[in-house]
């Protein structure tokens, strides 16, 4: 992909279905009793993945664009795979399957590919062996492939000692199945679409604080699922809008949970315009319009227990840092190493090439604002996260900018380039 430098940006946009509850969506589905529907669903490479295992766990899936229908099991209805299950690139497919595998009555060999076999999977195995999981690192490394053999499981009590959404959601997927209740506490609040959905499904769960408790369940209803466009995905049209001169940009139709939402409260401390309107509900996720703008931005000091809910947005934040007057230090975000890419390493890397002023700490980053990058041949080290960050600055160089492998866009924003040339 090349990226030439812009002058504006103006109009108006919806950016794809949410990859996280597109994920969650099929996984209720494939346990409820009756059809699913799911709008607005990601069809981007991960998420296809999950639908991809799903039907090799014997679920009749129907995708048509982006509605999908999902003719569930129940939740003792899955059958073996005959062949390995392959998550791809993604860890959220590996992770929550994880969890439903583990309590199945019948054995299951999980992989993915070369990136999902290098990130580390002790931090479910852990946990779900306390359940009573027998689950193996066939290569002893604490990484896929797995190879697990399903259990009855009984529930526990896990205190987390890291805030990760698909750990706190594989145990909880596996406590649908336990003997008893089980209990996550998470050192800070990660994204909680698992709670949402499953309460929208019937199942029995609450939170309180940084503690959730799921009972067994005996049955979980079908549902109609509407999936809210991915703030993950819009945090790049966003920062594009921020740091481009002479532009505004309405994001339609963006989910906005509070514990997705921070980089809107991130980028308001750098000063930001960003407006967000028609607040809604839809299936228990709020959902706005978001309007952003270029803006004067300053550098901030981002650590603490924010990180876990703008994780993904780390390297985007990186890229409207380097156009923030000031200096802006990134702190506490070791989790960013063990993402598709060492998401540190990778923005350093990429980002210096372009001339930035940047460098990597031990837990983040600390970037200076500069006034002009210069385009250069950069790496997506196969994240589509890195790719899409470095397209964006790209846009604000004074030269052409070259993205090697920028094919794992697809992973969760197929049309991103397209969008990116209806706002030119
Ligand atoms: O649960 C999820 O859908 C996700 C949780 C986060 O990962 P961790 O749970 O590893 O932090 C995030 O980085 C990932 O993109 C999606
Ligand atoms: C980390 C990500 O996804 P996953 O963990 O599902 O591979 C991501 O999309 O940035």
């Amino acid at each position: 992909m090349i990226i030439n430098p812009v002058t504006q940006l103006k109009g108006e946009i919806s950016v794809p279905g949410d990859k996280s509850i597109s994920h969650r969506a099929i996984m209720f589905g494939a346990l409820a009793q009756g059809k699913s529907t799911i709008y607005n669903f990601l069809q981007g490479d991960d998420c296809l993945s999950t639908i991809r295992c799903f039907r090799q766990l014997g679920v009749n899936i129907t995708v048509n664009n982006d509605i999908v229908e999902v003719e569930g099991n129940g939740l003792n209805g899955l059958k073996p795979s005959k062949e390995i299950l392959d998550v791809g690139n993604s860890g959220t497919t590996l992770r929550l399957m994880t969890g439903i595998l583990a309590a199945q009555p019948f054995d299951s060999t999980v992989t993915g590919d070369e990136s999902i076999q290098k990130r580390p999977m002790g931090r479910i195995i852990k946990p779900l062996s306390q359940m009573g999981a027998n689950i193996n690192s066939i290569n002893e490394n604490g990484c896929a492939p797995l190879k697990i053999q399903g259990q009855q499981l009984n529930g526990v009590t896990y205190e987390s000692p890291v805030s990760s959404a698909q750990v706190k959601s594989s145990i909880l997927l596996a406590g649908l199945y336990a003997k008893g209740d089980t209990t996550v506490i998470e050192p800070a609040q990660s994204r909680n679409h698992t709670e949402i959905m499953l309460e929208y499904f019937e199942g029995s769960i609450t939170t309180k604080e940084l503690k959730t408790t799921v009972k067994p369940a005996k049955n979980l209803s079908s549902r109609e699922i509407t999936v809210p466009g991915d703030i993950s995905s819009a945090a790049f049209i966003i920062t594009a809008a921020l740091i481009v001169p002479n532009s505004s940009v309405l994001i339609k139709n963006v989910g906005i949970n509070p514990t997705r939402n921070g980089i809107l409260e991130i980028y308001k401390k750098m000063n930001a315009n960003i407006k967000v309107l028609n607040q809604r509900t839809v299936n228990g996720e709020p959902v706005a319009d978001i309007l952003a703008e270029s803006s004067l931005l300053k550098g901030i000091t981002i650590e603490g227990d924010i990180i876990p809910n703008i994780i993904d947005e780390l390297p985007i934040i990186s890229v409207a840092a380097t156009f923030a007057k000031g200096q802006t230090i990134i702190k506490d975000a070791e989790e960013l190493k063990v993402k598709e890419s060492n998401r540190i390493d990778a923005m350093v890397n990429n980002l210096s090439k372009m001339k930035g002023d940047i460098i990597a700490t031990s837990d983040g980053m600390i970037i200076n604002g500069v006034t002009n990058l210069e385009g250069a041949s950069v790496e997506s080290y196969h994240d589509h996260r890195i790719a899409m960050s470095c397209a964006i600055a790209g846009l604000m160089a004074i030269s052409p900018t070259t993205i090697n492998g920028s094919d794992c866009i697809g992973i969760s924003y197929p049309n991103f380039y397209d969008d990116l040339q209806k706002l030119i």
